[in-house]
């Protein structure tokens, strides 16, 4: 398995770095000054790139590993590998579903909760001693609120599980409409969003979803309305966000995802109805170690002409 070159394309975890180096020759992107710069003396050696959702493997990148055989990504999102290409150079790529599902569910609730009890904004209350001086006031309740998932694939289904457990009433919009449900489908997102008061952005990222939240989808959800994404930032348009949340359009977005990560809109600092997360969705001890151990996996499993235990190419 030695005879594996894997290059890193950023830091992602230290755990996955030290299994990585135990079984395969590895090489880490950012110890170079610059792709080309790694790419004059080691190009011809990588076989398996590992990426996340920062930097995964584009159309450059593999063009530049003339030998690269697979991807394996530290993440379930694919928005950062060129799949088109991949498959045209027969580059076989890998993901971690089902392992993240949990936790990414769970903080998608969290948001939902934060923002609706501004659980941020009350912490802040009692930290900054201002409780000495009153109570904090009135916030507006969760449990039967009228939640509307747009993409019902794994993480969708477990933010429904967990939203119905609260007594709420759950639709969904998704291009196809899922059969064994018992929530109502709107093949129209603007339907979706006018009948619901809690928006979960929960769909991958692709041609088709880019921005499929709109300045119409969020005037559909209306100035109660909240809007949470723990998908990418990329499926909303970021400007149309800020400007409802500034005119008083959208009453509130809990954010685990940006369109310019690490960079977030100046705008949002300065409103207590957002709540605003750094990408952590996936970030608990446990599911990290299994999305490291599921990239392990698959290029174990590749290395000994094995299936793949999670293709996805
Ligand atoms: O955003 C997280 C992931 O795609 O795994």
């Amino acid at each position: 398995m030695e005879n594996l070159s894997v290059l890193m394309t950023c830091p992602m975890s230290t755990y996955l770095e030290q299994e990585l180096e135990k079984r395969f020759k590895l090489f880490k992107l950012w110890h170079y000054s610059s792709t080309d710069q790694f790419a004059k003396v080691n190009a011809n050696s990588i076989r398996a790139v590992v990426g996340d959702t920062k930097i995964g493997a584009d159309a450059k990148l593999i063009d530049t590993l003339p030998k690269l055989e697979i991807v394996a990504s530290y993440s379930v999102g694919l928005d950062k590998i060129d799949l088109t290409k991949c498959e045209q150079k027969g580059i076989r790529v890998t993901n971690t579903p089902d392992v993240l599902t949990d936790d990414v569910a769970d903080i998608a609730i969290g948001l939902i909760l934060a923002v609706l009890r501004r659980l941020c904004v009350s912490d802040g209350f009692v930290r900054s001693g201002s409780w000495k001086n009153g109570d904090f006031g009135l916030t507006s309740k969760f449990s039967g609120k009228s939640v509307g998932i747009v993409g019902l694939g794994r993480i969708g289904s477990a933010i429904a599980k967990r939203a119905e457990a609260f007594g709420c009433p759950i639709s969904y919009y998704s291009r196809t409409e899922k059969p064994n449900t018992n929530y109502k489908y709107h093949s129209n997102i603007i339907d979706l969003a006018t009948t619901c008061e809690i928006l979960v952005i929960a769909c991958a990222l692709t041609v088709e979803t880019h921005r499929i939240v709109n300045g119409g989808v969020i005037d559909a959800l209306g100035p109660k309305g909240i809007l949470i994404n723990i998908g990418r930032g990329l499926l909303i348009n970021e400007t149309e966000l800020v400007a409802a949340l500034i005119e008083g359009r959208l009453g509130g977005a809990g954010l685990d995802v940006f369109e310019k990560e690490p960079v977030v809109p100046d705008e949002l600092f300065g409103l207590d109805n957002v709540v605003l997360l750094p990408h952590v969705g996936t970030d608990t001890e446990e599911t990290s170690n299994a999305m490291a151990d599921l990239v392990i996996q698959n290029l174990e499993a590749y290395s000994l002409s094995k299936p793949l235990l999670t293709p996805v190419v």
